[in-house]
């Protein structure tokens, strides 16, 4: 993991090394400081030759100067490698969930998948910045320190690194719990994630059920949760300082005590002992750094371990190598011995079979949850069959590559997702570069030019989230106005089931009708009264196809379809 961690600085090395190097010359100038002020006491100082002094205290002036500039380097290209590993992650992160099935989406929380490319990537940058500078530093110092105060005085070098196991060991127990705390942090920040994302983005269901105080209560319990942990983690932190305070402190007054004891015995100069005194808080610089580390590298490791599980989750629906790219199919379909399910549970398709022409409409009907919407999906891979096949123009979907596969089929499903940008936008998400006119063309086919004209902003006014400031029918015309646009040789529609007003629908109707001309289309029929006209009537139930043919054959069959057809001719 860690191998695979620093793989992302490959592309900064050159950032890394001035990072780097900068902190390295900061911690040798920070150490020369008692150095020079040991030196000052013991030879400058009896002299009382004041040019010398002066040269000495503009030396160190120099020093401080230099010290000031290399903090800067340090903090703000340091954090530049930070921000751009950061970046990159994030970057190949959103591309990788992109390539991510429905299936994978049907089982996962949105609210996580944000907190996984926010805060755990944001952690992992911090990370990637203090984590192996601040470590490396921190031996580095302590290897210096320990080496001058090994010159200065070796007893009280060695007495001074008596107590430096203490203060480690203190270290690695306050990691340890630290990194339990986190990781229960970060499941809760999913967990607030996704309540949040669940109520915002079902407000009109809890407003219409007046669920305000219910969705209240249950965000309260999610919030003082956090609140808890958060806390618990700030306590490990607090103890881990002020213990660390108190035991550096106690090894200063350790310090001056046997300091002193041996300045009376003559056998460490005046100059020596205030440098050493002054080593001592150089010498617990790196223990605080390491102690930063210690907050942030549970926190940056639990969010690495997560970005790379997300990384390695291998797209169940992925190109072959040899995948080629379709253009121009005809849209001879061609279901063989399909079966699928979308878990362990019981096939939702056995063994199907079905061949449709190119330019045919083919309609299916039948009772809720037999299928239809499975069939259809299986068409753009959505979902990958479980055994048998389906060729398009005889060729395997599986041969083809999927975006050029996808890019054959345009879908207009009953529930319209649409972006919340202008109706200009959410048109042209069609087909990206389309041109004004191609715009213009598809939203007259679509027939939304008199909406379009009424609106005070025209093509340009804001759909809001959703559309929501949309009707129902109007956004249906959006995403016909679409996939006129795309202009695809195979057609899905979902028909909608909501009873729109009748000039609403067949305008819709119209609009449809139009756009199935010349294409092989597949309608999920809710409402038979629309499907009259289909070239083929398939209709399911749970066996899989029972009858099939066209709407006089299919009434004169007496069968199912002809129960379904009654029962909603009374209902009307
Ligand atoms: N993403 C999914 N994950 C698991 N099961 C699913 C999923 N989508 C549908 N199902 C199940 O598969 C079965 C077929 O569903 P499908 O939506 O294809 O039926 P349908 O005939 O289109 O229904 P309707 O007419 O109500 O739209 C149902 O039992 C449903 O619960």
């Amino acid at each position: 993991m860690i191998r695979r961690f620093f793989s992302y600085y490959k592309p900064y090395q050159g950032l890394f090394w001035l990072s780097f190097i900068c902190s390295i010359i900061v911690g040798v100038l920070e150490l020369s400081f008692p150095l020079i002020v040991n030196q000052f006491i013991d030879h400058l100082l009896p002299q009382g030759n004041w040019k010398l002094i002066f040269w000495a205290c503009l030396g160190l002036l120099v020093v401080y100067l230099i010290n000031s500039f290399l903090q800067y380097v340090f903090v703000y290209w340091g954090h530049k490698l930070g921000i751009n590993i950061e970046t990159d992650m994030r970057q190949k992160l959103f591309d990788h969930v992109q390539k991510l099935s429905f299936r994978y989406f049907d089982n996962q929380k949105t609210g996580q998948l944000i907190s996984r490319l926010t805060n755990d990537l944001f952690e992992i940058g911090e990370l990637a910045h203090h984590g192996p500078e601040d470590i490396f530093i921190a031996i580095m110092t302590l290897l210096g320190t320990f080496i001058i105060m090994l010159y200065i005085h070796v007893k009280l070098a060695l007495l001074t690194f008596l107590i430096m196991p203490i203060l480690l060991a203190l270290g690695i127990y306050f990691n340890q719990r630290m990194t339990r705390t986190s990781r229960k942090l970060y499941e809760q920040m999913g967990s607030f994630h996704n309540q949040i994302e669940s109520t915002i983005g079902g407000i009109r269901v809890v407003k219409a059920f007046g669920n305000e105080e219910h969705e209240t209560k249950e965000f309260h319990t999610i919030n003082r949760r956090f609140r808890k942990i958060k806390l618990q983690s700030y306590q490990i932190i607090g103890y881990n300082l002020s213990v660390s305070y108190l035991l550096m402190r106690l090894s200063i007054l350790f310090i001056l005590v046997s300091g002193t004891w041996f300045v009376i015995q003559k056998d460490i100069s005046y100059g020596g002992f205030v440098g050493f005194v002054l080593l001592t808080n150089v010498l617990f610089r790196p223990i605080e750094k390491i102690n930063a580390v210690i907050e942030s590298y549970p926190k940056g490791i639990a969010g690495f371990k997560r970005y790379t599980e997300l990384l390695d989750t291998e797209p169940d629906i992925a190109d072959k190598p040899d995948a080629i790219p379709v253009e121009h199919l005809q849209g001879n379909i061609r279901y063989e011995h399909v079966s699928f399910s979308y878990s362990d549970s019981a096939p939702v398709l056995h063994d199907f079979n079905l061949t449709i022409q190119p330019g045919e409409t083919i309609a299916f009907v039948g009772p809720s949850g037999t299928g239809k919407t499975t069939i259809c999906s299986l068409l753009p891979r959505f979902y990958e069959v479980t055994q048998g096949r389906i060729t398009i123009d005889r060729i395997d979907i599986r041969d083809m590559k999927q975006t050029s596969l996808r890019q054959q089929i345009g879908i207009v499903q009953q529930d319209v997702y649409l972006f919340a940008g202008t109706i200009r936008e959410n048109i042209s998400y069609g087909r990206l570069h389309a041109s004004d006119e191609e715009i213009w063309t598809a939203a007259k086919h679509a027939q939304l030019t008199d909406l379009i004209h009424s609106l005070p902003d025209g093509i340009d006014t804001i759909v809001g989230e959703r559309g929501v400031k949309l009707s129902g029918g109007q956004k249906q015309r959006i995403a016909i106005a679409r996939v006129f646009l795309k202009n695809p040789p195979i057609l899905i529609l979902d028909e909608a089931t909501s009873a729109l007003d009748t000039a609403t629908e067949v305008a819709i109707q119209e609009a449809l009708n139009k756009l199935a001309q010349g294409r092989t289309t597949l309608v999920i029929a809710h409402r038979l009264a629309t499907i009259q006209k289909a070239d083929r009537i398939i209709v399911v139930d749970h066996n899989g196809i029972i009858e099939q043919g066209a709407h006089e054959e299919l009434l004169a069959k007496k069968g199912m379809y002809h129960q379904l057809y009654h029962a909603q001719f009374q209902m009307n």
